[in-house]
């Protein structure tokens, strides 16, 4: 495998304000991530700083070997596709395809009018013109027909209905079998995009709280639900990092595989088990009341 991003120890200070701290990380070549976190995580911060945006305060990061800044062989390596991408107030969608067209190495502009056709955009329109959702489908369309070695789409489609949104997601996924890239995706809307990340980067309060395999997330915690005197019995000793209740009954979320003998356990106490989606998991794992008493792993 290559690595084409590595961060040791990055950090990002604003003032007194640690936004990144410390975090440690390796994005490899040709593989769909999620860079995933609440709000105000840190989530733009690094990859602004991967997109030579930000100069990081310390650590290492480099980008094909390479420090990113002020160095265009990287650059235009990069497409970094951002929910307030601005534009000159005179272009239209036409001038958008052309620009991107001479700055991407890779770029493939019949592509790209298939796309176009696809989010139904009209070329001739000034973008500022075009609605909330239709910006986002102009980003879209630059970052799947530059086709860049790295493509980072932040919070890509705002505004964008779920037509258009399974439009993107399934012919990122077309695209990216044909044209195998490092594609991360940062987004709030994790169970839409679940299914297309291989791997998953979690960052919480500035930190790095998850770094996985996506299918390793998959299984890594389950729900049992049951009679409050059963649960309690049953999860004595297991890390619960979610647990509700509603009369007499209480649901209690697991961090940890199920394995048989628990399997059995919980079915002999007539307990419902029920999976756990990357969605939920994330947000009972950056939750402030669970990280506060669940130590991971
Ligand atoms: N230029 C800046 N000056 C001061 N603080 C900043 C600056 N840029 C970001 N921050 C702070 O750093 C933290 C991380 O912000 P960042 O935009 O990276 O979060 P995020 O994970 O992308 O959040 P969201 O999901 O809301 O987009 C926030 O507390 C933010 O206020």
């Amino acid at each position: 495998m290559t690595t084409v991003i590595q961060a040791k120890h990055l950090t990002k200070v604003f003032g007194n304000y640690k936004a990144i701290d410390d975090v440690s990380f390796e994005i490899e070549e040709n593989k769909i991530y999620g860079l995933l976190g609440r709000n105000g995580a840190g989530k733009t911060t690094i990859m602004h700083m991967i997109t030579a945006q930000l100069f990081k305060t310390s650590g290492e990061l480099h980008v094909f070997g390479e420090d990113p800044y002020e160095n265009n062989r990287v650059l235009r390596q990069i497409c970094f596709i951002k929910e307030s991408q601005k534009y000159p107030d005179n272009f239209k969608v036409v001038d958008v395809l052309e620009t991107a067209a001479l700055f991407f190495p890779q770029w493939d502009g019949a592509y790209a009018r298939e796309l176009i056709a696809e989010f139904k955009l009209p070329l001739k329109r000034r973008v500022k013109k075009l609605s909330r959702g239709m910006l986002s489908a102009v980003g879209i369309i630059v970052g799947l027909a530059s086709r860049a070695p790295i493509t980072i789409f932040d919070e890509p489609y705002l505004g964008l209905d779920a037509v258009a949104r399974t439009i993107f997601y399934d012919r990122l996924m077309e695209d990216y079998a044909l044209h195998p890239r490092t594609v991360i995706l940062s987004t709030h809307l994790i169970d839409e995009v679940s299914r297309l990340l291989e791997h998953i980067i979690v960052i919480n309060e500035g930190k790095l709280l998850l770094n996985e395999e996506a299918d390793s997330l998959r299984g890594r915690a389950y729900t049992v639900t049951g009679p409050v005197a059963k649960i309690e019995s049953y999860t004595a000793n297991k890390k619960v990092i979610h647990s509700e209740g509603m009369g007499g009954y209480r649901s209690a979320t697991i961090y940890g595989s199920l394995v048989a003998s628990d399997q059995k356990t919980a079915e002999a106490l007539g307990l419902d088990i029920t999976t756990v989606t990357i969605q939920q998991l994330i947000v009972y794992l950056t939750s402030d009341l669970v990280r506060k008493e669940v130590t991971l792993r």
